[in-house]
């Protein structure tokens, strides 16, 4: 019998990153998203296209042996399709984890099967399955909580793959680059084992994957988009070819990459080489990548434990330069009222209507006493005068 996976959202990297590994691992896929066309799509064509772009030329490879359910119309099947599962795995964004915990804790709730089931979120977030596993604790029955380990296993996860939003006649296939890297803990599978994912990289400590993930790929690629944005560029590539935005994004990452060598004991010169990949991977024209899904949901891009107050906060506190990082700042705060982005309306607001200190201390989650807070709240009143 075929293990299943159930993977919340069906978008760019549900259908574009994780189903892919999961389908070549041998699960059949059980896609769960609330928007009707992607439902519709999926359970109206039994296979769809991955291609991997990379600078050797294109590959693509086949998805079939899914099923998909809308969560908002039969969260009963939902729950049902839990209780059997192995797996269940999501890609919905770190905002939307309180949504997909009560549904995802009724179907623990239910389980008979004696092995745990296997928690994974894929969220570009520090911790982001834990998140969930705190949100299904929420959602449990106070007697059924300390038994909730026999019940399911959860593991963070650090998750790296382009995949730009995909033009509208695409359909359910996804054009992506070739690379990828899929980190998960291991340890908390214990004598049980860990999924058999032959894509995933297990290890024991997940905290320098993803930090050096999150704050070099994340930061670098927002950095560009925000700077894009307000320099009235469309494409991540279009940024990247701009001699002085370039250098910007160097200057940024050289800072984070002080942190994550400091932090993590990589050496200088490993970082540095990853640093030049990252670099290159968000200048590939192939990607036809956009600043505004790049730059998406600034207030979650400012936020306390993010790609540039997270390293700016540990750097200041460390003594050390986070000057560029603070230019990045001043950028995404000026990325307001984007069409179909509400955290960008919400943004404007924030700005139009608290002081600075309140500002700085609403986006950036930042105490008042904290190195980094007079440098950033600067900023905001930059940005709040030219807006
Ligand atoms: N696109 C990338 O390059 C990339 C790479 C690495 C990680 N990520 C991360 O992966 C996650 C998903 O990003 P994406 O680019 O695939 O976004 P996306 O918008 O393409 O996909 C998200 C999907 O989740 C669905 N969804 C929303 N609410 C839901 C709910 N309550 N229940 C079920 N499904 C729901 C949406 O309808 C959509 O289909 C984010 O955390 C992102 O940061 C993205
Ligand atoms: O998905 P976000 O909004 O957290 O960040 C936007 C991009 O930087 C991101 O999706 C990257 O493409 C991805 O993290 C690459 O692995």
């Amino acid at each position: 019998m075929a293990k299943i996976a159930i993977q919340f959202g069906g978008g760019n990297i549900g259908r574009g990153f994780v189903a892919e590994f999961l389908h070549e691992a041998g699960y059949e896929v059980v896609f769960i998203d609330v928007v009707d066309s992607v439902i519709d799509a999926l359970q109206s064509n039994s296979s769809y296209q991955v291609t991997e772009v990379s600078e050797k030329g294109e590959e693509t490879k086949t998805v079939t042996g899914y099923r998909a359910i809308n969560s908002k119309k039969e969260d009963a099947a939902v729950i049902d399709e839990i209780a059997k599962a192995d797996l269940v795995t999501c890609a919905v964004g770190p905002n939307i984890l309180k949504f997909i915990a009560p549904v995802i804790a009724k179907g623990i709730d239910k389980r008979t099967v004696s092995k745990p089931l296997a928690v994974i979120a894929c969220e570009n977030a520090i911790g982001a399955t834990d998140t969930l596993h705190a949100f299904i604790k929420n959602n449990t029955d106070s007697d059924r909580v300390e038994s909730l380990s026999s019940r399911a296993q959860f593991a963070n996860s650090a998750i790296d793959r382009i995949v730009p939003n995909q033009p509208p006649n695409a359909g359910l296939n996804v054009k992506i680059e070739k690379f990828y890297e899929w980190v998960v803990e291991q340890t908390p599978f214990g004598e049980v084992g860990h999924p058999d994912i032959p894509a995933i990289h297990w290890v024991d400590n997940l905290a320098p994957y993803i930090e050096r993930k999150l704050f070099t790929v994340n930061t670098g690629h927002a950095t560009a988009a925000y700077y894009g944005y307000n320099a009235g560029i469309d494409m991540i590539y279009e940024v990247l070819a701009n001699e002085r935005i370039r250098a910007i994004v160097k200057g940024v990452l050289k800072q984070t990459a002080a942190l994550i060598v400091a932090k993590h004991g990589i050496s200088e010169e490993e970082q540095m080489v990853y640093v030049n990949t990252i670099i290159n991977r968000i200048s590939n024209p192939q990607l036809e990548d956009t600043v505004v899904r790049v730059g998406r949901a600034p207030l979650r891009k400012l936020s306390r434990n993010e790609r540039f107050i997270g390293p700016a906060s540990q750097l200041a506190e460390r003594g050390l330069p986070c000057d560029a990082l603070l230019g990045s700042v001043e950028m995404a705060l000026l990325f307001q009222n984007v069409r179909g982005d509400d955290e960008s309306v919400e943004l404007a607001k924030i700005l139009q209507e608290l002081s600075a200190e309140d500002a700085t201390s609403k986006l950036t989650g930042l105490e008042p006493t904290h190195p980094l807070y007079p440098h950033v709240v600067e900023r905001v009143k930059k940005a709040q005068a030219s807006g």
